[in-house]
C-alpha cells in the first residue's frame, strides 16, 4: 500500500518543513491538489509550487491531481513544471485520448480521476493507456470531508473491469482517509491512499503516518 499525503491541508506557510517531516517518515510520493475555482469551487496551487517541490525534493514523486476543465492551459503547464504523475478528471475532458497521448509522449505517467457519481465503465476505452485510476471518495474541492462508504462498491466494479480487460494498474482512493476508513479502502482493494487532514492537522506528521501504516499492516 502506498500512502500519498495530500498537502492541501498542510501548513502552507511551512510547507517545505512539513513535506520534509513526511519524507523523513518514509513518504516517497505526495499528492498535489490543483483547483481552478471553476471545475471545483476552490483555488489552490499553481505550477510554481510543483517546480519548487521538484527542486527541493527531486527524488520524491509529485502526483498532480488536476481539478480543472481548462486542460489546454493546465496540462502543459504542470508537465513543464515537473509532474511525475498527472491525473485529470474524466468529467472535465472532451479529448481524453489526446491528453493521454500528450502526457505519454512527454514522459508523464497518467491517471484518470472519477467523481463519486461517475460510472467506472467510462474507463473501458482507456484502461490500457493508464498508469493508475483515482476514485474520489469525497466530492472534490475541499480537504477534511467524510469518506463516502459506497467507494468500496466502485473499487470492486473497477477491479472486475480491469480483470476483464486483462489490465493490472493501481487503484487510488482520495478523500476522508483516516485510521477508520483506510482499512475499508484497503479491504476493498485500493493500492494507493491519498491522505491529507489526518496526516497534517494534528501536529505530529510522522506519528500519524506511522499510525496509519500500523493500522494497514494489521490487516495482513
Ligand atoms: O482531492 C482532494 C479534495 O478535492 C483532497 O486530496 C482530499 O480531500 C484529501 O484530503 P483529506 O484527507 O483531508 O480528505
Amino acid at each position: 500500500m502506498i500512502i500519498a499525503p495530500s498537502i492541501l491541508n498542510a501548513d502552507n506557510l511551512n510547507l517545505g518543513r512539513d513535506i520534509k517531516k513526511a519524507t523523513q517518515a518514509g513518504i516517497t510520493r505526495f499528492h498535489i491538489d490543483i483547483m481552478d475555482g471553476h471545475f471545483v469551487p476552490n483555488l489552490s496551487y499553481g505550477p510554481q509550487l510543483v517546480q519548487d517541490f521538484k527542486r527541493e525534493f527531486p527524488l520524491v514523486e509529485a502526483e498532480i491531481h488536476l481539478m480543472s476543465d481548462n486542460l489546454e492551459t493546465m496540462i502543459p503547464a504542470f508537465t513543464q513544471a515537473g509532474a511525475d504523475l498527472l491525473e485529470f478528471h474524466f468529467e472535465a475532458s472532451k479529448k481524453v485520448e489526446y491528453w493521454l497521448d500528450y502526457l505519454a509522449s512527454n514522459g508523464v505517467k497518467t491517471g484518470l480521476v472519477l467523481n463519486p457519481e461517475t460510472d467506472v465503465n467510462v474507463l473501458k476505452p482507456y484502461l490500457k493507456e493508464l498508469k493508475q485510476v483515482l476514485l474520489m471518495s469525497v466530492h472534490p474541492g475541499f480537504g477534511g470531508q467524510k469518506y463516502i462508504p459506497e467507494t468500496a462498491d466502485k473499487i470492486a466494479q473497477l477491479k472486475q473491469l480491469m480483470k476483464d480487460a486483462n489490465v493490472n494498474i493501481p487503484i487510488e482512493v482520495d478523500g476522508g482517509i483516516n485510521d477508520k476508513t483506510a482499512p475499508l479502502a484497503e479491504k476493498a482493494g485500493a493500492n494507493v491512499l491519498v491522505c491529507g487532514s489526518y496526516i497534517f492537522k494534528n501536529g505530529d506528521i510522522a506519528g500519524q503516518i506511522r499510525k496509519l501504516e500500523g493500522i494497514l499492516n494489521e490487516g495482513h
